[in-house]
């Protein structure tokens, strides 16, 4: 067990928490280096609410998702604690730490897609195209529900028709090729609920489809999200998806967390120079006047990393000798507010609004 304090005050053992991660590492030993694509992040996912992930690309969005179900590629190591309630009811759920088990043993893959499924940005990844819709679905099903093929069927054409999909019978028989975009991304999720998961790691679902297919897929996540109170992870590089989906946020940046707090508290009180930026390059409508900012530069590479804060190189606040002196730890700013700033305490430099 990691030796530190746990910086977020929330914790597995609170009643409405599912999941914490704990100084959760993914350190890839390359022939160059280590390079550090995770360094030391701690979450907490709550029962039926939503935490968006958010942060430019190369942040380590995905990996921190693919560390949570352990399907980080080689030569990737996981390392703090990740843990989840399983099996029972309230009060009989085990505390498992997914860290610990083998890779690739009965325990880790009973939990993926029973426990926690995954929906992603091509749902050809999903779908082996040389096998039906139904099949596919159904396998979740005999998987981790009923052991009846009659009743998987059912199962799955329910499910099918729960996420809008047009003649769920008719899909059932057909392969993935002879989907549209959409409702191959419904399909998706179809499969990924079928198991009934307690919690849905989204990333980036909705990024290939038009606009209109993005909106609907959204609000069929927040829909079922209350039906069936999963909890549900939502990666993206859009502040604006995070808005429209988001309970908490985490804001990571270069394999930290750098914000972390409420979805109102991230838009209305940033404290967080990075998320400020993020906020400023974002059209809205109290900015759409203003002339719209890109932050300058790009996330580095995360191998060979200078001492203090990740953000220094591209801070309009960073202050030699502070900023990189030493690394910065997550620092409570008020209830479920933490950020990982020096300055964030301090109105003028890292204080409320913009
Ligand atoms: N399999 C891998 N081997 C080596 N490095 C990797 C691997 N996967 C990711 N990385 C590196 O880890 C860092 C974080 O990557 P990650 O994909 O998690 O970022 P991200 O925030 O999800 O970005 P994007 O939105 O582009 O997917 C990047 O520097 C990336 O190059």
């Amino acid at each position: 067990m990691p030796n530190r304090n746990r910086p977020l005050a929330a914790s597995i053992q609170d009643k409405d928490v599912i999941l914490q991660a704990n100084n959760l590492k993914v350190h890839f030993h390359l022939d160059e280096g280590r390079l550090k694509s995770v360094d030391g992040v701690d979450l907490i996912i709550r029962k039926g609410k939503t935490l968006g992930i958010v942060g430019e690309s190369g942040c380590g969005k995905s990996v921190t998702s693919q560390a949570l179900l352990r399907i980080v590629p080689k030569p990737g190591q996981v390392e703090g604690e990740i843990l989840l309630k399983r099996n029972g009811g309230e009060e009989t759920a085990e505390v498992v730490d997914l860290v610990k088990l083998e890779a690739d043993g009965k325990e880790i893959r009973d939990v993926r897609g029973g426990e926690i499924a995954m929906i992603f940005q091509e749902p050809m990844k999903a779908f082996s195209p040389i096998h039906t819709i139904g099949d596919q679905i159904m396998e979740a099903i005999l998987l981790h529900r009923t052991k009846d093929k009659k009743e998987a069927r059912e199962i799955g054409l329910e499910t099918l028709a729960s996420v809008g999909m047009s003649n769920p019978k008719q899909r059932l028989d057909e392969y993935p090729h002879q989907l549209s975009g959409g409702m191959r991304q419904r399909a998706m999720i179809a499969m990924a609920l079928a198991s009934h998961p307690k919690i849905l790691i989204a990333d980036e679902p909705t990024t290939a489809l038009d606009v209109t297919v993005q909106a609907q897929v959204l609000t069929l996540i927040n829909e079922l999200k209350e039906k069936l109170n999963t909890s549900v992870v939502f990666i993206t590089h859009d502040l604006g998806v995070i808005a429209e989906m988001s309970d908490e946020v985490a804001v990571m940046y270069l394999g930290k967390v750098v914000e972390y707090t409420d979805v109102d508290t991230l838009f209305y009180g940033p404290r967080h120079p990075y998320t400020k930026a993020l906020l400023n390059s974002i059209p809205s409508v109290t900015n759409r006047n203003t002339r719209l900012e890109s932050i300058e530069g790009t996330v580095p590479y995360p191998m060979n990393l200078p001492e203090g804060c990740g953000f220094y190189s591209r801070c309009p606040k960073a202050q030699s000798g502070v900023c990189n002196a030493a690394d910065i730890p997550l620092i409570k700013v008020r209830d479920n507010h933490y950020v990982r700033c020096l300055f964030a305490e301090d109105q003028n430099t890292g204080g409320e609004g913009q």
